[in-house]
């Protein structure tokens, strides 16, 4: 098992911070808290201090995928495991730790070169979180959702999510073509909680920023992810896929284009897994109904990065 027990926070770049808000607080029900950097945007989904922060800056690009463990214990761990696996680990410094508002944290990258943070001991802040659609997400032991990354070496990236960090395989899709002898790409999912998936790693032609192809959040009502979809639309916001329900983790959701070219995945009633009876399984489709992605801008992952 791996000692990673949930997608903790997720801190991204954009050029566009008012665009930003519009989206997150003003359509997708996010609260808005405060913070340390002026002009930065601390989206709060529960008791934590914010859970997706969004800093302004020249680009737009993800500037740490923040995976949480129990304890110090556990954070030496996962570094020990790292450094043993040839990988240049970090320590954050007090500073930069109480800017994040955690106790702890070590840095490095994955092998797709998107910089991670693992971290323990995230300050709560106990106000109450006003969600404007009535809505509750859906965090806990679960995380605050999943993150969906780009590489162009996904077996050597997925080995080390797997080997390293002891991430545990949730099934693929196959994705492109299949060759002569049957082989693939496949998207790869990976879970370290009941989450279907906190994690999936995408076979991308191009790993250009920003570095993401999608967060997922999920929220407690069908209702909220209707009235979100009313909302982004009135907003201007393009749907990067309509409404569906996905065949692996049940989840019914659609994905809008965020600011800075990758989409935030908005859904429900993802299922939980029981390890004591899970195997890893092929999907074949994305989804049982819906998620027409006809209609979606190109993904700025996947279009090559201008010089
Ligand atoms: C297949 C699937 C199941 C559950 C998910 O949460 C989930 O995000 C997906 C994959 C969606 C996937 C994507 O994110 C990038 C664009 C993709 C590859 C498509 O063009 C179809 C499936 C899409
Ligand atoms: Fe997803």
């Amino acid at each position: 098992m791996s000692e990673l027990r949930g997608l903790g926070y997720l801190r991204v770049q954009t050029a566009d911070i008012g665009r930003w808000r519009e989206l997150t607080v003003g359509a997708l029900g996010f609260a808005e808290g405060t913070g340390p950097v002026p002009g930065g945007l601390y989206l709060r989904m529960d008791e934590r201090s914010a859970r997706v922060i969004v800093l302004p800056g020249e680009t737009d690009h993800v500037l740490a995928v923040g995976w949480e463990v129990r304890d110090q214990f556990a954070l030496a761990a996962v570094g020990a495991a790292v450094e043993a696996a040839g990988g240049a680990v970090k320590a954050l410094s007090a500073a930069e730790c109480a800017e994040r508002r955690i106790e702890q944290a070590i840095t490095f990258l994955d092998p797709a070169g998107v910089p991670l943070e693992v971290f323990f001991g995230p300050l709560l802040d106990h106000s109450p979180v006003l969600g404007s659609l009535g809505q509750r997400f859906v965090t806990g032991a679960q995380g605050l959702g999943h993150v969906v990354l780009p590489t162009t070496a996904p077996e050597e990236t997925v080995k080390f999510y797997t080997e390293v960090l002891g991430f545990l395989p949730r099934g693929a899709m196959k994705v492109g073509p299949v060759a002569e002898d049957g082989s693939a790409a496949r998207i790869r999912f990976m879970g370290i909680n009941q989450r279907h998936h906190s994690l999936a790693i995408c076979p991308a032609p191009h790993d250009g920023e920003p570095g993401l192809i999608h967060m997922m959040v999920e929220v407690d009502s069908l209702d909220a992810v209707g009235r979100a979809l009313d909302r982004i639309g009135k907003a201007g916001f393009s749907l990067s896929s309509t409404l569906g329900r996905h065949t692996n983790d049940k989840m019914v959701s659609f994905y809008v284009r965020a600011p800075g070219g990758w989409d935030i995945e908005y859904g429900t009633d993802g299922m939980l897994v029981d390890e004591s009876s899970y195997t890893a399984e092929e999907i074949s489709s994305d989804s049982y109904w819906g998620h027409d992605w006809s209609g979606s801008e190109p993904l700025a992952a996947f279009v090559p990065r201008r010089k």
